[in-house]
């Protein structure tokens, strides 16, 4: 756990980088601090290390302060990575990321082990890369390597600053995931410095909004995007932070319509009959096992007339033959997701199988679905609720728009 209280920094050419900071970062959790450039982020990140000491304040290191310990000590707890990486270019991958055991005092061998462990584990094959050197390499590798390197004392603590800075967006959003698989695992207690408010939000269980010296905000990712604090948070995370929230706010099960549901051996008849005292023009068609199969369009079921599939234009269907089940007339729809996943996965399924709807699934049970008029209300109630601080199932809203569930598809 990493504790600042009342940190200030100042130059002594009368800069104060950092003004009377108090914040904490709990044990196995990820904080980004996030904020315009010249806020103070590295000055903060490089007091935990001691690489730059407070003007006055303290800094505690699960409980201790770290001003009374011995900074070579206190850099052994602390994994450290940086944007330039700093590899030492006539060392091959394998032995840079086997220095730092190998000077804690482990045999080489066993450092090299260790060393093609991490490499495995930060997604670098060691009979591959690991007699390389570092110019051999990608620039986002020598980030892969960065991190692995970091890991390799197992550090409690890890310290980056824009360690991904300096690679393009593919290969940044492809790190930061891989990141993200193995910080779920490890749950280091990390302090991770960016100025992209997007990297921030997706790393961050916690984000710091830092203005000139000061946090602006510390707050869940969800909260400061969906009630930002100040007017200069709002700008900061921009005008389009509630198409961010997206990326945020998973799928609840009260988010979900409940449209009628067959079964694909269901006799087709009297699957019809059942929509027909619904009153639903389709249903969702699930599989033996309860997963999504796809849908079923009420007309297709009864034989009445309905539009083809292709949209070409009106057809008459055959009244269904004595026999028929729902599988005889239904139809593949893959649009689906886990319980939990983000809005934005939802909203981006539906526009990837061109559907009216996405089936929220949890394991292979389907749940219900989401519908974009149901995503929207999601979206207005976490947002409602993150600024009352109240559960999301506890909010009711004024309107609940939307006209009900369109019918998947281009057919519908
Ligand atoms: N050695 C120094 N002497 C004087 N001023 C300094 C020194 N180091 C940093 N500063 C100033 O302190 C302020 C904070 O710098 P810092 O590097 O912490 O910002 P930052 O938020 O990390 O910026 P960036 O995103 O550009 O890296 C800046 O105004 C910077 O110019």
């Amino acid at each position: 756990m990493i504790r600042f209280e009342h940190v200030t920094k100042s130059y002594p050419d009368g800069t104060t980088a950092v003004d009377d900071l108090t914040f904490e970062v709990a044990e196995g959790e990820l904080v980004t601090l996030v904020g315009p450039s010249g806020c103070g982020k590295t000055t903060t990140m490089k007091m935990v290390n001691r690489l730059i000491e407070p003007t006055s304040g303290r800094i505690l290191l699960d409980g201790e302060d770290i001003s009374g310990l011995d900074p070579v000590q206190l850099r052994r707890r602390i994994g450290y990575v940086i944007q330039q990486v700093g590899l030492f270019p006539h060392k091959t991958v394998l032995d840079n990321t086997a220095t730092v055991p190998h000077l804690l005092g482990r045999p080489r061998r066993e450092a090299r082990a260790r060393a093609a462990e991490l490499l495995d584990l930060v997604g670098l094959d060691p009979s591959a890369y690991g007699d390389r050197y570092p110019e051999q390499l990608s620039g986002g590798q020598r980030q892969r390597v960065g991190v692995a390197r970091a890991l390799a004392a197992d550090p409690p603590v890890l310290l980056m600053d824009e360690p991904f800075g300096a690679v393009d967006p593919v290969v940044r959003e492809h790190l930061q995931n891989e990141f993200l698989r193995l910080q779920s695992t490890l749950r280091k207690t990390v302090l991770f410095v960016t100025h992209d408010i997007e990297e921030a939000v997706r790393l961050g269980d916690r984000i710091a909004v830092y203005g000139a010296g000061r946090i602006e905000q510390f707050d869940t990712p969800a909260t400061v995007l969906g009630a930002p604090a100040t007017p200069y948070t709002a700008e900061f995370v921009g005008a389009d932070r509630g198409l961010k929230r997206l990326s945020v706010t998973p799928v609840e099960p009260g988010d979900l319509e409940q449209p009628p549901v067959v079964r694909l051996d269901d006799p087709a008849d009297r699957a019809a009959g059942r929509l027909s005292a619904d009153g639903a023009s389709w249903a969702v068609v699930l599989d033996a096992d309860g997963a999504l199969h796809g849908w079923v369009p009420a007309a297709a079921l009864t034989g009445a007339p309905a539009a083809p599939a292709d949209g070409t234009g009106p057809g008459l269907r055959k009244r269904a033959p004595q026999g028929a089940t729902v599988r005889d007339h239904a139809r593949r729809m893959d649009a689906r997701l886990p319980l939990g996943a983000p809005l934005r996965q939802a909203l981006s399924t539906m526009l990837q199988h061109d559907a009216g709807w996405v089936a929220v699934q949890d394991g292979d049970h389907f749940l219900g679905v989401l519908t974009p008029a149901r995503l929207h209300t999601a979206l207005r109630r976490a947002t409602t609720a993150d600024a009352a601080n109240v559960a999301r199932d506890e909010v009711s809203l004024d309107t609940v728009p939307g006209p009900g569930v369109p019918a998947p598809g281009p057919a519908g």
